[in-house]
This record gives structure tokens, sequence and C-alpha cells, in this order.
């Protein structure tokens, strides 16, 4: 199931919102239907929204040169656009990475005179959203590569995984679901036990479905199952993606992955997270500093049109949860596993891709 496409002058994004049951795409001609589409997760997942947003600026690019002001007012509208891009999700640092990423490019073009006109700038960004999208399914197949050296001489492994980490939430093979597709192409898993994942069923609409459909064994469980599967021994491993990784290993990821954290320290259980270099936020130490997105309280009140709470009372409904370091085992990254101190093997993997 293709995620993303970009089919000049389109980007064509599955609406997520729409699975298991529809196959819908939307046809973006304006940013602001990527904008929406992201803000309403119709595309979704850490990676992904950062490579959507990275095709997003073509097309916010093609608008701001339409005008017959000179180029460099069409570049500070291009920028204000991009922008607004960023701040459509303000957890999943995928986001503001890619975007920070072609703005640096365009910059540094506009200050070395290498463009000077609207197509320059819209070929410029077309290649570098491009590259963003083929780097990301290379880091997806590094990261299962990787991954999978944790499980060396183990077989019959039963995962746990929670939200959707997998080639709906990335450009490729997805990064949990990616180690969990090399372990079943090795014969070494026996089956994936997806959580459901409220409030929006990321788990049961879209791990349950792409596992499913690669004939990988799953047993799908509401969120306050977990704990059972954990006593009853049910689960070997937990494996999940992030949305932002601070430099002392804290983690950010869908409401529940903390949890889930807590619930393996006691069972001894371990508890694997999956990212790209691309999740790591080097300017943060303290995982407290992550930014929360705060979502609708319609969302938990209300699921697909059906009213499952009195609507006019408190509602908590935060995306993310951050699990601090100490209950992270290992960290999978393109560049190899990533373990305790933590502090060393980020800066190491930092010193890495900075170059
Ligand atoms: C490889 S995706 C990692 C995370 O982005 C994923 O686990 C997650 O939390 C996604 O949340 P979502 O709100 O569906 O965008």
């Amino acid at each position: 199931m293709i995620n993303i496409e970009w089919k000049q002058p389109e980007l064509i994004l599955l609406d997520q919102t729409k699975l298991p049951t529809d196959i819908h795409y939307i046809r973006c001609t304006d940013w602001r239907q990527v904008a929406e589409a992201i803000k309403m997760l119709r595309v979704r997942g850490a990676p992904a929204i950062g490579v959507a947003a990275g095709y997003g600026l073509i097309l916010a690019a093609t608008e701001a040169t339409q005008s017959n002001h000179p180029f460099s007012e069409q570049l500070s509208q291009f920028y204000e656009f991009a922008e607004e891009l960023k701040e459509t999700r303000p957890t999943a640092i995928n986001l503001a990475w890619a975007v920070d990423r072609v703005l640096t490019l365009v910059k540094a073009s506009i200050s070395d005179n290498a463009i000077t006109n609207g197509e320059a700038l819209i070929n410029l960004i077309t290649k570098e959203a491009e590259e963003i999208h083929r780097e990301d399914i290379a880091l997806n197949h590094a990261m299962a590569k990787a991954g999978a050296t944790l499980f060396e001489g183990q077989s019959n492994i039963r995962m746990l995984t929670h939200c959707n980490a997998g080639a709906l939430a990335t450009g490729g093979l997805g990064t949990a679901l990616g180690v969990i597709r090399e372990l079943h192409a090795n014969g070494q898993l026996e089956r994936v036990y997806a959580d459901e994942t409220r409030p929006l069923l990321q788990g049961a609409r879209l791990t349950a479905l792409e596992l499913h459909e690669d004939g990988i064994p799953v047993t799908l469980q509401t969120d306050n199952m977990a704990a059972y599967a954990m006593q009853q021994g049910l689960i070997d491993a937990i494996i999940v993606g992030a949305d932002r990784i601070t430099t002392k290993g804290d983690v950010a990821n869908k409401i529940g992955t903390y949890g889930l954290a807590v619930l393996a320290k006691h069972h001894n259980i371990p508890f694997y997270v999956a990212a790209p270099y691309s999740t790591f936020d080097f300017t943060l130490q303290d995982g407290k500093d992550i930014p929360i997105e705060m979502r609708m309280a319609e969302e938990v009140w209300n699921f697909h049109g059906i009213q499952t709470a009195p609507s006019d009372i408190g509602i908590l409904n935060p995306a993310f949860d951050v699990t601090p370091h100490e209950l992270v085992t290992a960290i999978i990254t393109e560049q190899g596993v990533l373990k305790p101190d933590y502090e060393a093997s980020i800066a190491e993997l930092q010193s890495k891709v900075q170059k």
C-alpha cells in the first residue's frame, strides 16, 4: 500500500483515517491540503509527516512564485508558508527536521546565487524532497538489519508493539515494524501482539492491517490487556517507534508507550525503540522539554461519529507521552544499536550524522 507519492504536480496521500475499510487517496495540489492532512492524521507517523512536508514545500514554492512580485518577495511568502506547514504538529521532530533541511538548502543556494528564480527554487526543493523520501526508505532498511542483531540466536519471538511504526508511518518498511518484518523474514518471529492504541486506534486500524497483509501472525489486544499479556508470559520483547528522542535518551512516542515501558520493567521484558537519526532532537536534553501535542476532546468522546461518553465533561487527550531513558533497553538506529549510557552513545550518533 503506497502511502505517499509525488507525481508532479500532485502529492498523492493515502487517507489513513479511512483505513482499514476504505482505500482512499487525496490528491494535493495546494500545500494547505498537505497541512490539513498532517493535522488530521490522514498522513501520520513521524518520518511520514517529514516526507509529506518535504513534498508540501514544492506546492508552497509553486504558489509563492506564481505572482508577479520580485523573487525576494516570493521567497518571503514561501518562508511563511513553510513555517505554517512546520507548525501543523508539534511533537514529531521529523516534521520540523524535514522543513528545516529544505529551508537551510534554499537559503544557502540563495546566498550563493545558485538560484535566482521560481523555477530554480521549485527544482531545488523537488530534488531535496525526493532525496528525503529515498533516504527514509534506506534508513528503514538499515534499522531493520541493525534491530535484528539484538535477537541473534532467538526464535519463536513474541513481540508487543504499540501504535503504528510501520510502512504507513514512514516512507519505507517502517521503524519498529521494519525490525519485525526482518525477524519474520529470518523465521525468528512467532507472533506480534498489537495494542489497539486508543483513542484513534492506529494499532488496530493500521498495524494489524499491515501485518496481516504481509502474512505476519498478529494478535490484536486493547491497550488495557498489555499487562495481562505480560503477566501470562506471552511477550518476549516490546518494540516501538518514536516521535522525538532527546540527547539523554528520553523518548516521546504515542500515548501509552510510557505505561508499557513501566510494565516491561516490572516483568523484566526488554523495551526497544527504533528510530532514524531524523527523530533525534540534539538540542534537547530532557524529555520534560518535549512539546506534547494536546488533541481535540472529541477524539475521546466520539469515535467515527458514535458518541461514547458525555461530550460536556473534562477530557484529557495528550497524543504522546515521554518514556524516561532508564526504562529503554536499547535504541535501534540506522547507525547501529545504541545502549546506555545514552548521553555518550547519542553524542556519538550526532557526530556521525552531523559531519
Ligand atoms: C515510525 S513512527 C513512530 C511514531 O511516529 C509512532 O509510533 C506514533 O506515535 C505516531 O503517532 P501519530 O499520532 O499516529 O502520528
